[in-house]
């Protein structure tokens, strides 16, 4: 399934929106790029919400529009999320889920109120009133309401960017979860290099009203100039299962023999395909396996490559046995005094990780 855009767009502020691309629809999708780049625009023309002359909208087989047809949004089977939740505040929790559930023809409903409840774990609050929610809440409430209207395509604009970093930090697991569950492509527009990390297979990076590029998550990871290393750094994501808390509380993460310590957190021991973000800055590397230091977490990893020195720092590509990249960032002296080169098996001690999803 793909999603194919044309569309030319000029604003009278001067801004200008050039895009001719073919999206791969699966998973999650970031829009990513700075303020001001046009990523609400773009997916208000996917939305129909922008009307473009000449321009060209193709969802699958479905044209949505082309020449002089034009799709209008409710007949896109579209799920809306807005940054500011627009329920409506003189019906309760439940006349808001069901809103659209009840206008959304029967067969075609696959998502229904007790698995999307279940999902979103509001129900408890089926019977509040708008005005008794918090943000939080009714953000999750706004993501309910769009599933059920058992959308062919979800776009979320920037859903979390008006709540706090901890409401931000409890919405995270509904939003990854339902991404996994609901098998409804996403397209998310953010310019939060974590949330974008935690929650995205794909990015498309937007700058100056064009796209620059699409790449999956894992390329975007592998380049050392990526858009998403601006703000903290240059990061990685390992993805493995979660195992069982110990009597301390740590939970293991990976195979046997490649394993990582982490903290226990409320995720399900079922946890397979879960993130773990590790910066940069937090992985050191040694020659020599080791022994009697506090950092718990090490890895045999295999070095890749190692990029030109920046800012005095050089970020160093290796691959852990099961092939998956993790970066370390160590001065340029420690590289010559180790005589660090590609191909060499070496010892990464990771400082800290974040669990994600
Ligand atoms: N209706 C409009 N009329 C004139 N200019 C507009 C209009 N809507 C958006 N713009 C301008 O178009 C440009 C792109 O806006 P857009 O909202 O798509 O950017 P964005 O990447 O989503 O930004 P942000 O991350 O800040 O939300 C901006 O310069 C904005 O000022």
């Amino acid at each position: 399934m793909t999603l194919q855009i044309q569309a030319r767009l000029r604003h009278a502020s001067g801004f200008e929106l050039k895009v001719d691309c073919e999206l791969p629809l699966q998973g999650v999708t970031a829009l990513f790029g700075r303020s001001g780049c046009g990523k609400t625009t773009l997916l208000r023309i996917i939305a129909g919400l922008e009307r473009v002359p000449d321009a060209q909208v193709c969802f699958g087989d479905q044209a949505w529009q082309q020449s002089r047809q034009f799709v209008p949004l409710h007949q896109r089977r579209i799920g809306l999320v807005f940054q500011e939740p627009s329920l409506l505040p003189h019906l309760s929790v439940r006349d808001n889920l069901l809103y659209g559930y009840k206008r959304t023809p029967a067969a075609l409903r696959r998502l229904h109120l007790p698995e999307v409840t279940a999902m979103l774990d509001i129900e408890e609050l089926l019977d509040r009133r708008i005005n008794q929610l918090s943000g939080g809440q009714r953000q999750r409430i706004s993501l309910g309401r769009a599933l059920l209207i058992s959308p062919q395509l979800l776009l979320l604009d920037e859903p979390m960017a008006a709540l706090d970093t901890r409401t931000k930090s409890e919405i995270m697991p509904f939003l990854s979860r339902m991404a996994a569950q609901a098998e409804v492509p996403i397209i998310m527009v953010s310019h939060a290099p974590e949330e974008v990390e935690r929650l995205a297979d794909r990015i498309i990076f937007m700058h100056d009203g064009q796209i620059e590029r699409i790449e999956t998550l894992q390329e975007a990871l592998s380049r050392p100039d990526s858009p998403l290393f601006a703000d903290a750094g240059a990061a990685s994501i390992l993805v493995g299962s979660l195992g069982d808390a110990e009597e301390d509380g740590m939970r293991p993460f990976g195979p046997v023999g490649a394993r990582l310590w982490v903290p226990g957190s409320g995720l399900n021991t079922d946890a397979h395909d879960v993130r773990l973000r590790v910066l940069a800055k937090d992985v050191s590397l040694s020659l020599v396996e080791p022994r009697q230091i506090s950092i718990q977490n090490h890895l045999q990893v295999s070095i890749e490559c190692i990029y030109p020195p920046h800012n005095f720092r050089t970020l160093v590509a290796c691959r852990t046995t099961e092939g998956q990249l993790l970066l370390a960032e160590v001065t340029p002296r420690a590289v010559r005094q180790l005589d660090l080169a590609a191909g060499q098996k070496v010892y990464a001690l990771i400082k800290s990780v974040g669990l994600l999803t």
